[in-house]
């Protein structure tokens, strides 16, 4: 038997919501931004690598995250399991602020959990999921994970826990998101933060999001836009990532009201409202952002499904 496995891109944080708050993406040209997995019922288990940022990952596959969700997973199933060999399409660049190890985690624990039959429940598969997240990047997090596997926009209700609701968004929104080519691991990114904040940095970024979820209730796109301040990651962050206030600046001289850091950077992500904004938003970026060979700028909408089968339509709707 072989089947084939997608989990999309995502932008944790939202500038908002750190740790707590994902975007899944969809790039307008229908181009698959995010991991694919072939899973094959084989007589031994291996892993062969191809996609675009295949150079990217560790040279020993046993580092590799499909292996190590194999692993795990196995661990987990009471029942003994056949060996497969698994094809892994690096479609993302790691240490990119795109969730890439979160959907690397992602697409193989969703696609094992499919191909199986789904011996392990929704919610222990995302606890598996965060807890191979956390290992990764120094601490777990679901705002990668959670959208990923679900899809839309996920708020995590308590931190820790894999308990997310889905929120409403502007279904006009375009998100153009650009990787400059360069790296900055995450648990890097996590160690320039303070371990405490003053009370009044808390109550003005709990102010910021109350701000933004209740635009996007209501709809309203200005309030929505105007919410988004990020007060915990960005000022300590910033200086990880120079062209960010510059390259902010000539956005907004151009109109597009948000320029953000996606995760835990280098990518950035811009909101912009219709098709000539994301537009000069992705020439600004391509013009001044792309550092490396492996850069890259997409015109996104929001994913709605998050990870799927790619053989069947019906794997789609199941509940998760
Ligand atoms: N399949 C995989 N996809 C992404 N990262 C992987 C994979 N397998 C192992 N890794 C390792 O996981 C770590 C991911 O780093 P991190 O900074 O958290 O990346 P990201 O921010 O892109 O999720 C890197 O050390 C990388 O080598
Ligand atoms: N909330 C995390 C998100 C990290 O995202 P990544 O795509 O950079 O792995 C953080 O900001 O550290």
């Amino acid at each position: 038997m072989k089947r084939h496995y997608y989990a999309p891109a995502s932008v944790g944080n939202v500038s908002v919501g750190f740790d707590i708050l994902g975007l899944a993406l969809a790039p307008e040209d229908g181009s698959h931004l995010g991991d694919v997995l072939t899973l094959t019922t084989a007589t031994t288990t291996s892993l062969t690598l191809t996609g675009r940022y295949r150079h990217q990952l560790p040279d020993a596959l046993d580092d590799n995250l499909v292996l190590q969700c194999w692993h795990a997973f196995r661990e987990r199933v009471p029942t003994a399991l056949p060996e497969l060999s698994f094809e892994l399409s690096k479609n993302l660049p790691v240490g990119s602020g795109l969730g890439s190890s979160a959907c690397s985690i992602v697409v193989t624990c969703y696609a094992l959990n499919d191909f199986f039959g789904h011996p392990l429940a929704p919610e222990r598969l995302m606890k598996l999921m965060g807890q191979l997240e956390g290992a990764m990047s120094g601490a777990p997090h679901y705002d990668n994970v959670a959208p990923s596997y679900f899809g839309g926009l996920q708020l995590l209700l308590a931190n820790q826990q894999a308990t997310q609701v889905r929120l409403p968004w502007l279904d006009h929104w375009r998100v153009v998101v650009s990787y400059p080519g360069t790296v900055i691991r995450t648990a890097d990114a996590r160690r320039v933060l303070p371990k405490q904040v003053p009370m009044t940095t808390a109550s003005e970024a709990a102010a910021h999001l109350a701000g933004f979820i209740s635009a996007l209730y209501q709809g309203d796109e200005a309030l929505a836009l105007n919410s988004l301040t990020d007060v915990l990651a960005e000022p300590y962050r910033q200086s990880l990532i120079p062209d960010l206030l510059p390259l902010r600046a000539q956005a907004q001289q151009q109109g597009i009201q948000h320029l953000g850091i996606s995760g835990a950077g280098p990518t950035l992500f811009a909101i912009c409202r219709n098709a000539e904004e994301a537009q000069t938003m992705q020439h600004l970026f391509a013009t001044q952002y792309h550092h490396t060979e492996d850069a890259m700028t997409h015109i996104c909408r929001i994913d709605t499904q998050g990870a799927r089968c790619l053989d069947s339509q019906d794997n789609q709707h199941e509940t998760r």
